[in-house]
């Protein structure tokens, strides 16, 4: 792949990125919580690890929400109208989501609540 291709690659990707932030509030929502947990790990002096650990699950949670509105807005394109399996497609996509997020509270959790019951 020429270097000019790659670099129009990555153009389109970061414009999809602010095409999420710009049109999704959920994409808001996520800009907050990840500068939230960015503010209180640096705070509590979380370890590289736990760093790690918190850069993972906050990648997995804006996969997933994501992949969830480019699901939601395809679906929306084909099909339109009220359809089973549509509503199938778009509640399993937002069960991917929840997954994330539940993983994402759990390892927030666990990096979080002994430090702050230390202070
Ligand atoms: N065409 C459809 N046919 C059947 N059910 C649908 C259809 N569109 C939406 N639904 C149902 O409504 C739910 C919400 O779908 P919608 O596309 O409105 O997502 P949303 O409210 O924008 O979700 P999110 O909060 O994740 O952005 C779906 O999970 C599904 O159960």
């Amino acid at each position: 792949m020429s270097a000019q291709k790659r670099f129009f690659g990555i153009r389109h990707a970061v414009n999809g990125l602010g095409l999420f932030l710009r049109s999704e509030s959920n994409g808001r929502m996520h800009a907050i919580a990840t500068v939230l947990v960015i503010a209180l790990a640096a705070w509590l002096r979380c370890t590289a690890i736990e760093w790690a650990l918190l850069a993972i699950v906050t990648g997995m949670v804006w996969l997933a929400e994501m992949l969830n509105t480019a699901i939601e807005k395809i679906m929306d394109y084909v099909q339109p109208e009220i359809h089973p399996q549509v509503k199938w497609i778009k509640d399993v996509a937002a069960g991917a989501v929840l997954a994330a997020t539940i993983t994402a509270i759990a390892v927030g959790g666990f990096v979080f609540v002994p430090k702050l019951l230390a202070l």
